[in-house]
């Protein structure tokens, strides 16, 4: 990891019509960390994904990507999401292959291979189960070499054992592929393995920005990586429990 952030987050804010969502988010990223974004739901952490990916405008602040300032589509990100988002109609590879140009096949041939379906590239999203249409989509990002990878959300739908394979899948292509990853998550676990920092959203603020100090692969017995989950839900509960009437796990 060097200490050129990759991307910086500066005073940014944004309302939907005249409700404010993001209130001054700053926030730095370093090239090769993993960080992931906790929040209780509907405090922002989707928009602020959106607004890295350049998809959507913002109030105030800015941010910036290698240096520059992004006006547009970031082009050093791809985003994937919790549903997927495969086309139907085409064939694993082709889903993999959008978007490539030129002799496409052998490349997102090699990226799906990579994501543990070698032999479905001719198969269409219908006849996949939901964790292994999420390892498509991963492909899908990854073919593109990103320097930044967006996850929001990816794993939400998945059962308990899919889900804690795909988040070894996710820890190995970061590492081989020498990504830099921002993961929106509900499950404060998930964030602690596989996060060199975890920020917390609150009332459109960073309310915690924790660096995580644990050996990987890491375990969830390790008293330690408890600690960690405790002090973070500490933080989402005291602000919904504070500041809110109703107080929720998220
Ligand atoms: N396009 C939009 N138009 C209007 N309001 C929006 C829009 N997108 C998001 N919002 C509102 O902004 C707030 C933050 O939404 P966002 O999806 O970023 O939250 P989140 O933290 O990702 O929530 P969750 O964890 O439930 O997915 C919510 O109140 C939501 O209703």
């Amino acid at each position: 990891m060097d200490f050129n952030p990759i991307l910086h987050v500066d005073h940014v804010r944004k309302s939907y019509s005249d409700t404010p969502v993001l209130k001054g988010i700053n926030l730095s990223i370093f090239q090769g960390e993993f960080v992931s974004i906790v929040g209780k739901s509907g405090c922002g952490k989707s928009t602020l994904l959106r607004i890295i990916a350049g998809l959507e405008d913002i109030n105030e602040g800015e941010v910036k990507v290698n240096g520059e300032k992004l006006t547009t589509i970031n082009d050093e990100a791809r985003m994937m999401f919790q549903d997927g988002r495969l086309l139907p109609w085409k064939t694993l590879l082709q889903n993999v292959g959008l978007g490539l140009t030129g002799d496409w096949k052998p490349k997102a041939t090699y990226v799906l291979n990579s994501v543990g379906l070698k032999d479905r590239a001719g198969h269409y999203p219908s006849s996949l189960s939901g964790g292994q249409k999420q390892r498509v989509a991963l492909a899908r990002a990854l073919v593109h070499e990103p320097e930044l990878l967006l996850l929001d959300e990816p794993l939400g739908a998945l059962d308990a054992l899919t889900r804690m394979e795909m988040q070894n899948l996710i820890e190995s292509v970061w590492k081989e592929n020498r990504l830099t990853a921002i993961l929106v998550t509900h499950d404060v676990e998930e964030a602690v393995l596989l996060s060199d920092r975890v920020i917390v959203i609150g009332e459109g603020e960073v309310l915690l920005n924790k660096k995580i100090d644990l050996p990987r692969p890491r375990s969830r017995s390790n008293p330690t990586f408890h600690h960690y989950t405790e002090e973070i839900l500490e933080v989402i509960m005291e602000e919904s429990c504070v500041k809110k009437s109703e107080c929720k796990i998220v």
